[in-house]
This record gives structure tokens, sequence and C-alpha cells, in this order.
């Protein structure tokens, strides 16, 4: 039987085709927002959902990490990155006169991305936030009637027919997102794909503020010689001031020697939550 595979939506959004790369034989489910993705999972409605985390550009998605640590606390069981590249798309009739839209729609990340372009070519013109670049070409198909323009993926604009009146126009060419699969318990993941490695996500909270915390964590790792690929800090938000940690490891959780530097952590007194030791896949 087919795994129901949930995405940020809607159809022909970077989530899915990265879905549609990795799953291709599966149930693809779209959901208009990130939370509604992962609670889907979480209630057992889908299999696994994909959602994107980090961006080679604008960095983290910060809703993703969020909702994981603090709504939804599912596993990460693998990790997909693709290559990105934003195009600007407008309505086929406005395909001429792009350069006099009244405003541009999408993810703030593509929008980030962007910034160059509409700051050279675009000055002084609206940006509007939307659930994904997709969400953001398909408004402006529902809205032929508004002069406005969407970031979006050639997928997007053949989906929801409209043009492409500029190409690659992100700033940094070396564009890439990840996207985490995430299932209700750690599990191998089935895949057709070889893997380019492992990883272990460990989100580690300290007892107290204290001289040398964060250098004594990172020594557990150190002198072990386990390499860490991400170290980023997220507010515990019970204060101003309060962060917790999440910091990716090279390598499966089950080499031997992190467990030895979960016990070391343990021991100092932090609290240890391992999100997923999970496969790691590159197109
Ligand atoms: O909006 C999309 O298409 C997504 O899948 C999220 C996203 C947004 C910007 C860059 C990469 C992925």
């Amino acid at each position: 039987m087919s795994n129901k595979i949930g995405y940020l939506g809607p159809e022909a959004t970077f989530t899915h085709m990265a879905v549609n790369h990795f799953f291709p034989n599966e149930i693809r489910v779209p959901y208009a927002t990130i939370p509604d993705c992962i609670d889907a999972a979480a209630n057992g409605e889908i299999d696994y959902a994909v959602v994107p985390l980090e961006n080679a550009i604008e960095g983290s998605v910060n809703i993703t990490i969020d909702y994981l640590i603090h709504e939804q606390p599912l596993t990460i069981v693998g990790e997909i990155t693709v290559p990105v590249r934003q195009h600007l798309l407008v309505h086929p009739d406005r395909a001429e006169t792009w350069k006099q839209v009244r405003a541009v729609y999408s993810h703030p990340h593509a929008i980030a991305q962007c910034h160059k372009f509409l700051n050279s070519e675009l000055k002084g013109v609206r940006t509007e936030d939307m659930t994904s670049t997709s969400a953001a070409a398909k408004f402006v198909h529902e809205n032929p009637e508004q002069h406005i323009a969407a970031i979006a993926n050639e997928a997007a604009a053949e989906k929801y027919g409209l043009s492409v009146v500029r190409q690659d126009i992100h700033t940094h060419q070396n564009n890439h997102t990840k996207f985490i699969v995430l299932h209700k318990q750690q599990s191998y993941l089935p895949a057709k794909h070889k893997p380019y490695g492992e990883k272990t996500t460990w989100m580690i909270t300290m007892p107290s503020d204290y001289a040398g915390a964060l250098y004594q964590v990172l020594a557990a790792f150190a002198w072990r010689k386990l390499n860490l690929s991400k170290i980023e800090s997220r507010p515990m938000k019970t204060g101003l001031g309060r962060y917790f940690f999440l910091i990716d490891v090279e390598g499966s959780y089950a080499e031997v020697l992190q467990n030895g530097a979960k016990m070391e952590l343990e021991a100092l007194g932090c609290s240890v939550t391992l999100l997923g030791t999970y496969s790691c896949f590159r197109f």
C-alpha cells in the first residue's frame, strides 16, 4: 500500500518538487500551511510530512522549528536538499507591462532571496507575504484584474498559466533549500535514492546561565571528534534571554560516541532531546 506524503502546498511549491522527486510513487497531499502539514502527520492523516527547514541564503524557516519543538514533537526521518531557482511570473495579459506591477507576492524567503532584483528593477513596489511561492502564483492566476506578480518556480508558472517575465532573479546563485521528512516515530525512510550522509539533530537546554556553559556542551562533542554541521539557538518562549540549542551532529546516533556525549551532557544537568537520526539526500 502506498504511503501518504503531506507537503506544503498548493501544487508546484518547491516542497512539492522535492516530494515528486523523492516519493514519485506515493500519494501526495498538499496542505496550505506548515503547521497544517505537521498536524496531519501527528494525527495520522498522512504518514510523512515534508516541510522546508532551511534555505542557503535566508537561513532557517522558524515556523518549522518552532512548531516541531513547541507543538508537535515528531521525529525527523530524512533530509532532502534541492536547488532553488526563482522567477518573476505575471498573468500572460500583463507580460509586456510587468514593470508596472503594483505588488509582488511570494513566500517571505523567496522575497528575501530576490531583494536585489526587487530593489533595482521594481524599486518601491509593495511586497506581500504568502504561505508559499505557488500560493502566490495561484493568487495571481485567480486575480487577473490586478496588476500583480508572483515569485515562484517554472512548475508554478505552468500549473497556474502564468508567463515567466524574468528568470533566475535570486540574488545568490548557489541557492539551495533543505526540507525535512517528519514521521510519528523514529523509522527507516523507504528511499530509492542513495543518501550522501547521515545526521543526528539534538535539542539541548542548559540548566542555567553560567560562564562557559556552551563551551562545556561543545567540548562533549569536540573531544569525541563528533563533527557538528549546524548550531542554532531559538528562544524558549518562556522569557527574554532563554534559549535552547539545536545541534546537527554528523553520523548516526547508533555510533557509540554519540550516546556517550548525551550521557555527559545529562551529567552536566543539560536536558537533551534527539529530534531524529536520519539519512540526507540531495538532488
Ligand atoms: O513556497 C514554497 O514553494 C516552498 O516550498 C517553501 C520555500 C520557499 C522559498 C524557497 C524554498 C522553499
